[in-house]
């Protein structure tokens, strides 16, 4: 299980993450919704190690991660996507991916570089492999991002918004495709503000507001929850 227990991240005289707490188990998909500035992606990128909390503990299987290095917490298993992805735009998709199976999974020579074509067919975007990454759109280099996440062999997937701009039928397509990955035994934390998704992918979904968790529950019992809808009141595509 991969916990996180009271954390608390200020920026000044401002909390971001306000003793927030959750955890994850293998196999199953949670969603973190909340408005922007709810401080989701500040807790991603506590869970990851990008920042330290100020309190708070993290526990990956129940050793306290808390104090280890991002590229540690990577390899113990934990990945992620990007809100806006950074890939190397100077490296091939395929390489960008390899990146990934080395660094991360630890795999080396054929097993890198297969790991990195099972999650490039796995995403759908096999066929441009050989393009720079600068070559790809926005939503291909959000799929280009799952596949690099995938390809570190995670126990732990944490997806920061990887819908936007995606059509239904192609959000329909991704809902599955990370289900799967869920199945497969990868506890998923999906965090995003598109409710279709969150409704076709989520088992659990934890309402995030100024820092603070302001509810969980199903996907039933947060869009009938009357708090969440007016916290969403006047966000664009939320609670739909
Ligand atoms: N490095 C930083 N320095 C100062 N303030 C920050 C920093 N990172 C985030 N914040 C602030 O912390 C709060 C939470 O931001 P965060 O990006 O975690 O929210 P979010 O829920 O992910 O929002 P969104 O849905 O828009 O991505 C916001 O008020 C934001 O401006």
């Amino acid at each position: 299980m991969l916990e996180a227990e009271s954390l608390v991240k200020s920026f000044g005289k401002l909390i971001a993450v306000d003793h927030f707490s959750m955890n994850i188990e293998r196999g199953e998909v949670k969603a973190l919704i909340g408005p922007n500035g709810a401080g989701k992606t500040t807790f991603v990128n506590l869970v990851t190690g990008a920042l330290t909390p100020d309190e708070g503990r993290i526990r990956l299987d129940s050793r306290c991660i808390v104090r280890l290095p991002s590229y540690k917490r990577a390899r113990l298993g934990i990945a992620r996507t990007y809100q806006i992805p950074k890939p190397y735009p100077n490296l091939t998709v395929l390489e960008n991916v390899m990146v990934s199976s080395i660094y991360a999974a630890g795999l080396e020579g054929e097993d890198a570089m297969s790991a990195a074509v099972e999650a490039l067919k796995y995403v759908g975007i096999y066929n441009m492999a050989d393009k720079l990454a600068s070559e790809l759109n926005a939503e291909q280099q959000k799929l280009l991002d799952f596949a690099r996440a995938l390809a570190a062999r995670p126990k732990y997937l944490l997806i920061d918004e990887i819908g936007a701009g995606l059509s239904v039928d192609e959000l329909e397509g991704l809902a599955s495709k990370i289900r799967a990955v869920a199945k497969q035994g990868v506890g998923v934390l999906y965090i995003g503000h598109i409710m279709k998704m969150v409704k076709s992918v989520a088992d659990w979904v934890i309402v995030m507001n100024e820092g603070r968790k302001v509810t969980e529950g199903t996907y039933d019992d947060i869009a009938n929850n009357e708090e969440v809808i007016k916290i969403y009141l006047g966000e664009k595509g939320a609670v739909e």
